[in-house]
Formats: structure tokens, C-alpha cells, sequence
């Protein structure tokens, strides 16, 4: 793999407001890679940045290696915004005015439309398009320069359930195409499904970066219930490979140290002459990491 992105201690200043504070990130060729924040967290500002349509305050960036020109940035697709399309004209006529806008050749018009599964419809009014169908012409107008990165900010947002699966499946497909895939999301869920890689951002701080399959395959989670749990709660504390415990009710929600099995664990309960009335291995979601990220930010 190589480098497509390189963000070194980016920072954006709106007044009292640090929308972007010192980020260094690095994106690598092929990877479907999620910015993952809470709402004002700084992931359209870092887009906007990236895309040259907002000023840094401070920070470089390089797209392949290179500084960002112009020239750079048409190897780039993006959707910040939903682009306006006419209502009256349908998705041929309005991928046409796009292209002419970007100088692409009018012959990508089709291959995109058939890339986000339009082509059917392509003499159709923009009007009688869903939402979900209006999105899948954003992605292909973003399409049409046949770009090698694609910027995608919340690309669900206010589809319903077929419609979020059909643009999840789409990115998937245009992944699989090749292209490097960037995308904004605060959906836990979306980032799981569709990205290989993911950062964690809050207040514009970065606060966790790595893949999604270290975090769902990594550490196991037990959940503990016995028929006292305050004696399970002491012996939960002194065993040696439990890395956090939480409570829900009665039910105690253990996070496991690398290698360590929910099997050590009642072996150990055993041993402390405790006998679980229920013991459930969960596999660790990035819900559950990204909630823990965050609270322990909380505390940082
Ligand atoms: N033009 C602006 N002027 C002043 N403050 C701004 C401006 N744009 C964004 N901000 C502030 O910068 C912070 C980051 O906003 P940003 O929109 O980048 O976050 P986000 O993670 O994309 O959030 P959302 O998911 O709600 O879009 C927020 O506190 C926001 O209020």
C-alpha cells in the first residue's frame, strides 16, 4: 500500500473555537477509511480543509505525496454538500452540465450511471427520483472524472433502511473498484459495516486511529451474573485479566486483556468458589470501543 493522504497538525480556528486541533492522520491506497465524531467534532471542517473549499489555520497536508494543487485535487471525488440537480431535466442532462463544468468526457456519463445503478432510469426527471436515488446521482456525478479517491461526508443521512443499504453496498463496490474511499460518518454501525480503517475524533482532537478489525476482533467481552453480586463484583476486581468492568443491573460487562478467554475467567470464579448463573462471550463492537474512547477522553 501507499500513501494517499498525509495530514500533519492540522489545525482550523474559528475565533474561540478550535474546530481542528493539531491532526496528523495518513491514508492508505485502498483503504475504505471512516471519520468517526460525534456532531461538531470537527470532521466536515478536516474535509472542507482537505478539499481546499475551507483555509487552514495551521498544518500541512500532501495528496500522493504531493503538495495540494489543483491539478491534485481532480484526482478526487467528493460529495460535502448534495449537489443542486435540475428537477426538470433528467440524470443524463444533469450529468451532462457536470461534465461540461469539469471538462470530463461526456462518454463517463453512462459508465457512471451504470456504476450506482441508474442507468435504467437515466431518461428519468431528477424529480421523480427518491432520496436514496438522488444520492446514488451525487456519488455518480462525483464519479464522472473516474477519480482515484472518493470524499463522502455522512453519505446516509436522512435515507431510510433500503436506502442506506443500497449506498453502503454502492461504496463497497467502488471500493472494490479500487478507488480509496474517505468517508464521514457519526454511525458506528455504517463505519463496522463499510470501513476497513477508522479515526476516532472529538472537539477537532484526534483520539483513536487503527483498523475496524482489530477493534471487532480484539478483546473479548463477558458478561458475569452470579447469585451474589457483590461477592462477584470483589472477585471480578482481583482477577488479573480483566481490563474494565462495567454494570448493567445485576450484570457485569467485562472487558478481557489480550489473551485472555472467558474460560480463564470461570476457571477463576471457580477457584474463588463462585459459581456464574450466566457467562456470555460478546464480540467486542466498535459501538461499545468508541464509547469507551470517548469516555475515557472524558477523563483524559
Ligand atoms: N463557519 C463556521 N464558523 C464558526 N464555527 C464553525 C464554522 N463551521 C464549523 N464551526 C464549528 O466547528 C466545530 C466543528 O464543526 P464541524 O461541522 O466540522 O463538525 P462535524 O463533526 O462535521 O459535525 P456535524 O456532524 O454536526 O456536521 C463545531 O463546533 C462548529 O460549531
Amino acid at each position: 500500500m501507499n500513501t494517499v493522504l498525509e495530514i500533519n497538525n492540522l489545525t482550523k480556528k474559528y475565533g474561540r473555537i478550535t474546530a481542528v486541533n493539531n491532526l496528523s492522520l495518513s491514508i492508505e491506497r485502498g483503504s475504505v477509511f471512516g471519520i468517526l465524531g460525534p456532531n461538531g467534532s470537527g470532521k466536515t471542517t478536516t474535509l472542507g480543509i482537505l478539499l481546499d473549499v475551507i483555509n487552514k489555520t495551521s498544518g500541512e497536508f500532501s495528496w500522493f505525496g504531493q503538495p495540494p494543487t489543483k491539478e491534485v485535487r481532480k484526482r478526487i471525488g467528493a460529495i460535502l454538500e448534495t449537489p443542486i440537480f435540475y428537477p426538470y431535466l433528467n440524470a443524463v442532462k444533469n450529468l451532462e452540465i457536470v461534465a461540461e463544468i469539469k471538462g470530463v468526457p461526456k462518454s463517463n456519463i453512462d459508465i457512471s450511471l451504470q456504476k450506482v445503478d441508474l442507468f435504467e432510469r437515466r431518461f428519468d426527471n431528477f424529480k421523480t427520483y427518491s432520496l436514496g436515488m438522488r444520492q446514488r446521482l451525487s456519488i455518480a456525478s462525483a464519479l464522472l472524472c473516474d477519480p482515484e479517491v472518493m470524499i463522502l461526508d455522512e453519505p446516509t443521512n436522512g435515507l431510510d433502511p433500503q436506502g442506506i443499504a443500497e449506498i453502503r453496498g454502492l461504496i463497497q463496490q467502488i471500493a472494490k473498484d479500487g478507488k480509496t474511499i474517505i468517508l464521514a460518518s457519526h454511525l458506528l454501525d455504517e463505519v463496522q459495516k463499510v470501513c476497513s480503517h477508522f479515526c476516532v475524533l472529538k472537539r477537532g482532537k484526534l483520539l483513536h486511529v487503527g483498523t475496524v478489525d482489530e477493534v471487532t476482533k480484539g478483546a473479548e467481552l463477558v458478561e458475569v451474573m452470579a447469585n451474589n453480586p457483590a461477592l462477584l463484583e470483589q472477585a471480578l476486581q482481583q482477577f488479573k485479566g480483566v481490563k474494565n468492568i462495567s454494570k448493567e443491573e445485576d450484570k457485569f460487562i467485562v472487558t478481557l486483556s489480550e489473551g485472555q478467554s472467558a474460560a480463564d475467567l470461570n476457571q477463576f470464579l471457580f477457584d474463588q468458589k463462585l459459581v456464574a448463573t450466566h457467562l456470555l462471550t460478546q464480540r467486542k463492537s466498535l459501538e461499545k470501543q468508541f464509547l469507551e474512547v470517548l469516555a475515557q477522553s472524558d477523563h483524559a
